[in-house]
C-alpha cells in the first residue's frame, strides 16, 4: 500500500532537512527517507568532527604567535573525544526526534524514483514501502568521494574523509593525495594532531585552486614552516599496499616514492546520483541534477522534481544547501497553495555570486565573490586592490609575526565589490561583512562610511578603500 504526503525528501543531511522543516512550516505533510543517519555526512563524517579536530590545532598555533604564553602537548585522546560527543557518538536519536518533532515522518532506508511523484524506499531487511507526493519529491542525496584511475590505488583501500574525520588512531606517517580543502584541512589536523611524517602530493602548482592563488600560497608557506611535507606538480603513477592495513607505497611520475602507514585521498566528490532511479523522471542516470534558481529539475514533466544541496552540483558547502532548502521548501509550499511562487526570497541567486566559504587552515582563508580571474573571465571592467593584513593594528596585536592578505575585486564600472579574499589567522568572522558588501552591492563611497573599530582586523576594510583611492 502506498503512503502519501505533500512532499516526499529523499536524503535527511542539512539539506534535506531544512526543506522539511520548511515545508512544514508552511502547513504541508512530509515524509523524509534516509539510508544512513539523519544529519547527513555534515554531522558525522564532515564539517562538525573537522572542526572539532582542527580547533586544538588552530588554538596551539594562536598561541604560539603570543609571547609569554606557551601550550603543552595536545592531548589526542581528549581531543578525539571530544570529536566523538561533537558527533553525538554516530548516534542520530536527536536529529530524527527533530523531524518528527517538525513533524514529519522518518522513514529508514534506501530511497529510488519510481516513475512521477513515486518514490520506493528498501529498508534494512529488504522489505520495500511505496511512498506518493502529492505535490513533490525532493532528492538531497549529498555527494560521494571520486577517486581517480591510478593502478593499485582502489586496492590499497585508502582513507577517505570519512576514515580521516573518524579517526581512532593517528597514523605516524601519512600522505594525503589533493591540495584542495578536505586535503589541507586533514593535513593540518592530523600533522597536528601527532602524525610526524605528512606529505601532500598535489596535482597542480598550489593548493585551494579555487581561491585567488596567494591564499593557496600562505596556507602551503605555513604548512611547510610546521614540517608538512607539500609536493606540487606530483604526479601519482602507481600505488602498492602489498599487506592489507600496512604500510603504503606511492609513486610518482619523476621516479620518487613516498611510504607512509596510512593514505587519505581528498581528489573531490561527485553528486550522489546514479542509484536514485533518475531515468524514471527522464533525466540522465549519472552527474548532478540540474535545476533552475526556484531548486526544480530542469527536463522533468510536470516539474515535480527538485534538488537541493551536493547533489545538484552548485556549491558543495553545507550553508549553501540549506539556503537552496529553504529557498526549495517555501516555493514548494507556494506552488502548493497556489500562491505567487517568484517573490524574490523564492529564488537562490545567491548561487550565482561565489558562494562565501571559510577555510578552516591556518591560516584561514575566506572568500565570497568572484576571484580576479573569474571576475575578468566574465568580462567585468576590474580594478583589484590589495592589503598586508600584517600591517593592520588588529592583526599586529594578535600576535608576533602575523602573516596574512586581503583582496579585492572591483567593477570599477558601478564602483562595488565583485569578490572579496583574507588570508590570516583568524579571518573566518571577517566574512559576513564582505558578503553583505557583495551580495548588496554596497557602492564603495558608501561603504567608506562603514568605520571599523580600532584596533580589531577589519580595520584592513578601511585600508582597502584608501588602497582604492577613497
Ligand atoms: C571532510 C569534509 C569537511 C567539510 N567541511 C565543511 C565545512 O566546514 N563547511 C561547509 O559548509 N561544508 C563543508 N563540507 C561540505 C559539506 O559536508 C556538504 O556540502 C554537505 O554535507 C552537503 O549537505 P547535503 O545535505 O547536500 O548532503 P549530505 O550531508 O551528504 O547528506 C545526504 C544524505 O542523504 C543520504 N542519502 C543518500 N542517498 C540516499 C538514498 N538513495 N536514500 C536515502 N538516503 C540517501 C545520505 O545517507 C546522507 O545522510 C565538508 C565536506 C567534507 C567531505
Ligand atoms: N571548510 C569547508 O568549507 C570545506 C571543508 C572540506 C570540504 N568542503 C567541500 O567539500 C568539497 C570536496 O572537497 P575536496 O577537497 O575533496 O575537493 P576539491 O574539489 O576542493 O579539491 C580536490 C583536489 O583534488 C585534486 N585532484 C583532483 N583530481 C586529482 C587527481 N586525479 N590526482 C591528484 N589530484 C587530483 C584537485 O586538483 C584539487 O586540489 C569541496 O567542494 C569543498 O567545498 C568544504
Amino acid at each position: 500500500m502506498a503512503d502519501e504526503f505533500d512532499v516526499v525528501v529523499v536524503g535527511a543531511g542539512p539539506a534535506g532537512e531544512n526543506v522539511a522543516g520548511r515545508a512544514v512550516r508552511g502547513g504541508l505533510s512530509v515524509a523524509v527517507v534516509e539510508e544512513e543517519l539523519a544529519g547527513g555526512e555534515c554531522s558525522y563524517w564532515a564539517c562538525i568532527p573537522s572542526k572539532a579536530l582542527l580547533r586544538p590545532v588552530d588554538l596551539v598555533a594562536e598561541v604560539g604567535r603570543v609571547p609569554g604564553l606557551e601550550t603543552g602537548p595536545i592531548d589526542t585522546a581528549a581531543v578525539l573525544a571530544r570529536r566523538d560527543e561533537a558527533v553525538s557518538h554516530l548516534d542520530d536519536e536527536g536529529q530524527v526526534g527533530w523531524i518528527e518533532g517538525l513533524p514529519a515522518e522518518f522513514v529508514r532506508g534506501r530511497g529510488k524514483l519510481d516513475g512521477p511523484k513515486v518514490v520506493g524506499v528498501t529498508a534494512r531487511d529488504g522489505s520495500v514501502r511505496t511512498l506518493r507526493a502529492r505535490h513533490a519529491v525532493v532528492l538531497a542525496t549529498g555527494s560521494r568521494p571520486v577517486f581517480p584511475e591510478v593502478p593499485g590505488l582502489a586496492e590499497a583501500r585508502p582513507w577517505t574523509s570519512r576514515e580521516a574525520t573518524a579517526v581512532r588512531e593517528v597514523p605516524r606517517r601519512l600522505v594525503v593525495l589533493g591540495g584542495g580543502v578536505v586535503a589541507c584541512e586533514m593535513a593540518q589536523a592530523l600533522h597536528g594532531l601527532g602524525a610526524r611524517e605528512v606529505t601532500l602530493l598535489v596535482r597542480g602548482g598550489s593548493l585551494l585552486g579555487r581561491v585567488e592563488p596567494f591564499a593557496g600560497e600562505l596556507v602551503a608557506e605555513s604548512m611547510r614552516a610546521s614540517g608538512i611535507d607539500v609536493r606540487t606538480r606530483a604526479e601519482v603513477t602507481r600505488v602498492e599496499r602489498p599487506t592489507p592495513g600496512g604500510p603504503v607505497t606511492v609513486h610518482l611520475a619523476d621516479g620518487e616514492s613516498v611510504e607512509a602507514d596510512e593514505l587519505l585521498v581528498a581528489t573531490g566528490r561527485a553528486p550522489a546520483t546514479g542509484d536514485v532511479g533518475l531515468a524514471s523522471a527522464g533525466l540522465p542516470e549519472h552527474g548532478p541534477v540540474k535545476v533552475d534558481d526556484s531548486m526544480r529539475a530542469t527536463g522533468v514533466d510536470g516539474g515535480w522534481l527538485y534538488a537541493v544541496g551536493d547533489v545538484n552540483g552548485r556549491a558543495l558547502l553545507t550553508h549553501m544547501g540549506k539556503y537552496q532548502a529553504r529557498v526549495c521548501g517555501d516555493v514548494i509550499v507556494a506552488r502548493a497553495k497556489g500562491e505567487p511562487d517568484d517573490l524574490p526570497a523564492l529564488r537562490a541567486v545567491a548561487d550565482g555570486y561565489g558562494p562565501p566559504q571559510v577555510v578552516f587552515t591556518d591560516p584561514q582563508v575566506c572568500a565570497v565573490g568572484r576571484t580576479e580571474e573569474a571576475a575578468r573571465a566574465e568580462g567585468f571592467d576590474v580594478r583589484v586592490v590589495e592589503y598586508d593584513l600584517g600591517s593592520v593594528s588588529g592583526a599586529y596585536l594578535l600576535g608576533d609575526d602575523y602573516r596574512g592578505r586581503a583582496k579585492a575585486v572591483v567593477d570599477e564600472r558601478r564602483r562595488v565589490l565583485l569578490g572579496v579574499t583574507f588570508a590570516g589567522p583568524g579571518v573566518a568572522e571577517l566574512l559576513q561583512a564582505a558578503t553583505v558588501a557583495v551580495v548588496a552591492e554596497v557602492p564603495l563611497d558608501r561603504l567608506w562610511h562603514a568605520v571599523p573599530a580600532f584596533p580589531t582586523v577589519s580595520e584592513v576594510w578601511l585600508r582597502l578603500l584608501e588602497e582604492y583611492g577613497l
